[in-house]
């Protein structure tokens, strides 16, 4: 049998670090990442046959569950067809529809291929219809791993030390203004300074990749007020909040609607797809109609849009989202009575679809809280939970994410490991 170690070591040589996205690595929480070779439902297994509750979904599209048949079968229809036409295909058109009537905001879009193109294709719009230079984004946001946005950034940028990426030539981080998350005073601090030359300010609604961390009462409605009255394009990314806090994403969850927005993961069921879209008159500026170029090969691709279109279907079933923010209320509740009674400093956010666990005291809104949480305690309790069979993100900054297929007693069992693992954490 082929063990994870030996793929592991394979693996090094050939990759960096091993692997294909630096978040898989471990190289954070230490030890050595496992190799799935089987998914469905709630459960990864590995290829030595050792079975995971699963708290990542994929880094966020297995929101009904891995392997969910509704999406297999509609992929295993769409193969028979032909895997890459490069012409306009029909399901494209139904995508767009079906984007359009859940998220009333996005009037015209555009499916690109991963969450890093979208919010890439997004700025550039902003510029290019403002004709201004600078963007605005937060200190612990991620939007994948555009030159503008490895600035600050979150996720594994953070997890592994470098924010703020070399590579990323001076010229264009200067052009990227941060800010801190959840400070209204910073933000109007800044516009008044250099609103004039401020192309668009974007942000994850609910931070994700600092933890989960949500905006706090009016925040939102803020920025927006902001963006409006200097012309700035407002750029919700909800890339991991789409389709997960609500149906209608963080957009719909807090009532506050942004001039564009960025789509990713859960749009593809699994299958690499993203999109950018909103504001008409913004949107006809992009290429074939506007000037703004932007492009893509695979975009639209049909194999996607089937899985995509799928996955849209089980997500709008009335009743799916308050079911995942029961069951994330059940995980996050049952962890904390558990920190107390260990007598574990620890906090919890839930969102719809995300949770944040946080070793240290709540509520947590601003990024130097996170940032001061007990990282080691997190280190081991991940480990415990791993070896008990719990999977959760390798990294004390990401959020994570409930699925449909979570059963009361997969989440029970996770409440069991977890009493373990805090148990140890004294030890
Ligand atoms: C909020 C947000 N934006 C953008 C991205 C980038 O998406 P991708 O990894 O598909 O390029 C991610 C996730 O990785 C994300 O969480
Ligand atoms: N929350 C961060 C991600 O989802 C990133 C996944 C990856 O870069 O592999």
């Amino acid at each position: 049998m082929t063990s994870n170690h030996e793929l592991f070591q394979r693996a090094q040589p050939l990759m960096p670090g091993g692997v294909n996205s630096p978040v898989r690595a471990f190289n954070s929480v230490g030890g050595e990442p496992f190799f799935t070779q089987r998914a469905e439902g709630a459960y990864l297994w590995d290829v030595e046959g050792k079975r995971y509750i699963d708290y990542v979904g994929s880094w966020g599209p297995m929101i009904a569950g891995h392997n969910h048949p509704h999406v297999r079968e509609a992929v295993e229809r769409a193969v028979r067809d032909g895997l890459s036409f490069g012409t306009p295909c029909a399901a494209e058109v139904t995508m767009a529809e079906t984007i359009q009537a859940m998220v009333p905001s996005m009037e015209m879009l555009r499916m690109v291929n991963s969450g890093t193109e979208a919010t890439m294709s997004a700025i550039r719009l902003a510029r290019g219809a403002t004709g201004r230079g600078k963007i605005v984004k937060f200190e612990g946001c991620y939007h994948g791993h555009g030159d503008s946005f490895l600035v600050k950034a979150g996720s594994g940028a953070l997890t592994f030390g470098v924010p703020t990426s070399p590579g990323v030539p001076k010229a264009s981080a200067d052009l990227t203004l941060t800010l801190p998350y959840n400070d209204p005073d910073a933000a109007r601090a800044l516009f008044a300074e250099q609103g004039a030359d401020i192309a668009g300010l974007i942000i994850e609604p609910v931070a994700g990749n600092m933890n989960c961390v949500p905006p706090e009462a009016g925040y939102l409605e803020g920025l927006r007020e902001l963006c409006t009255q200097h012309g700035a394009v407002l750029i919700f990314d909800e890339v991991m909040t789409g389709f997960r806090v609500a149906a209608g994403g963080a957009q719909a969850y807090y009532g506050v609607t942004p001039d564009l927005s960025t789509f990713g993961k859960v749009i593809g069921g699994g299958m690499p797809v993203g999109a950018y879209g909103g504001k008409r008159e913004l949107m006809q500026q992009i290429a074939p109609t506007g000037p703004i170029y932007q492009a893509g090969t695979l975009s639209g691709n049909p194999v996607a849009m089937a899985a995509g279109l799928a996955m849209l279907e089980l997500v709008r079933e009335p009743g799916f989202h308050r079911a995942l923010e029961d069951k994330g209320a059940m995980l996050v509740n049952g962890m904390q009575q558990l920190a107390d009674k260990h007598g574990i400093a620890f906090s919890t956010h839930l969102v719809g679809g995300m949770f944040g666990l946080f070793f240290g005291p709540g509520p947590v809104t601003r990024f130097e809280q996170v940032t001061a949480c007990d990282i080691d305690a997190f280190k081991r309790f991940f480990h415990g939970m791993l070896e008990r069979g719990v999977y959760l993100a390798p990294s004390a900054f990401e959020a994570g994410f409930m699925s449909s297929a979570h059963s009361d007693a997969d989440i029970e069992q996770t409440l069991a490991a977890a009493d373990e693992a805090m148990a140890a954490l004294h030890a």
